[in-house]
């Protein structure tokens, strides 16, 4: 199969690059480089380009022809979200109208999407599984809602096939150790914690501790990015089958929550010292819970994470973080 990675550059983007080189397929990427990072992609076919300026998708999909087309490419940092909304809604909805139309017009027909569980908003419930009401609280969720929302109407009317999925925290890096997490600014709790435990920054700040969980801490489910990957190929695969419908949407998760603190602890452990801490005040637009209900992927997928022990996921990120090349 030919697959064409859109945001392959990125953190996610490039794993999933390893996880279809690995299974055997024809990759090629599509990134304009503003989060992604050219040392990831060394040796790779790079279609430089911008999902808002059709013109590179015109040139992109006749010439590399791609059976599959995997989309990673958005802005996702809450906070900015709600400051520059603009940016929010032109690059992650308006991007994807693009590649929609980009894909109608050069009969591009399979599409595996990134989404998040930030389309939720706060849980009603204890597990967040698909059936969940979807109402965001930040400009984020909203415009992975509409993204979503402009592919479920794609599959009805254009033929298109596609398979949407709702991470929660992606976390962890390859076992290779030569890609992991890399982003400036970086926002995510785990590689905050280990940038303070690698010496590159003098403390991390725990955001809130009196929130209304079994520690005061918010809490997270942290799913591994090679799971993430593995649950990729076989949305793709899903996505031929004749008994499945056009539109499909799984959460992925392991289903098992852990404090921002627990997380710490945990990181200390693997890397064997203290990490220095502070809390501080709570971060707006975080809910306190987030945990999956991801069964249906288990059951429809076949999907079986493999690295859902939070100390190896950590472990992985450090691996990453020690030796990080960008
Ligand atoms: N990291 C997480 O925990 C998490 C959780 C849920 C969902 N997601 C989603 O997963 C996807 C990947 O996240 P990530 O952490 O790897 O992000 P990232 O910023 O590391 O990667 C995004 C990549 O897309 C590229 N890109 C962005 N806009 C583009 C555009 N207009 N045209 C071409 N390329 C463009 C960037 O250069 C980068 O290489 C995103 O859609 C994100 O919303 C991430
Ligand atoms: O330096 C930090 C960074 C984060 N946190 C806390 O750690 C938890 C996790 O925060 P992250 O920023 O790592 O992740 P989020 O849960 O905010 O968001 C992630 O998961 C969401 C869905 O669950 C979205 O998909 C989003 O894109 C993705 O970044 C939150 O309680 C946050 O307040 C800290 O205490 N200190």
């Amino acid at each position: 199969m030919k697959a064409l990675v859109i945001g392959g550059a990125g953190y996610i983007g490039s794993h999933m690059v390893r996880a279809l080189q690995r299974a055997g397929h024809d990759v090629a990427i599509f990134d304009n480089f503003s989060t992604g990072h050219r040392a990831a992609v060394e040796g790779l076919k790079v279609y430089e380009g911008d999902l808002l300026n059709p013109a590179d998708l015109d040139r992109a999909l006749p010439d590399f022809a791609p059976d599959l087309m995997l989309h990673f490419a958005a802005r996702s940092l809450v906070g900015e979200s709600m400051v520059e909304p603009a940016l929010y809604y032109g690059n992650n909805v308006c991007g994807v109208f693009n590649l929609l139309e980009a894909m109608r017009r050069h009969g591009r027909a399979r599409l595996v999407f990134s989404s998040t569980a930030a389309v939720y908003g706060l849980p009603t419930k204890r597990r967040i599984d698909e059936d969940h009401p979807t109402q965001p609280i930040n400009t984020y969720g909203w415009s992975k809602l509409f993204a979503e929302r402009m592919i479920e109407d794609a599959c009805r009317s254009y033929g298109l096939r596609a398979a949407v999925l709702r991470y929660f925290n992606a976390a962890g890096a390859d076992d290779a150790g030569d890609i992991g997490e890399a982003h400036e600014p970086e926002t995510h709790l785990l590689p905050n914690i280990l940038r303070v435990a690698a010496g590159k920054a003098p403390l991390v700040r725990l955001f809130g501790s009196d929130y209304d969980t079994r520690d005061g801490y918010c809490v997270r489910d942290f799913i591994h990015v090679s799971d993430l990957c593995d649950a990729h190929l076989l949305a793709a695969n899903a996505l031929e089958k004749a008994d499945l419908p056009a539109y499909q949407l799984y959460n992925l998760g392991n289903g098992q929550g852990f404090s921002v603190l627990e997380v710490l602890r945990a990181a200390e452990v693997v890397v064997g010292r203290p990490i220095p801490s502070e809390v501080g005040p709570a971060r707006a637009g975080d809910p306190p819970v987030l945990v999956a209900g991801a069964s249906k992927a288990r059951s429809v997928l076949g999907w079986a994470p493999q690295k859902a022990d939070l100390t190896q996921i950590i472990a992985s990120a450090w691996r990453w973080h020690q030796a990080q090349r960008y």
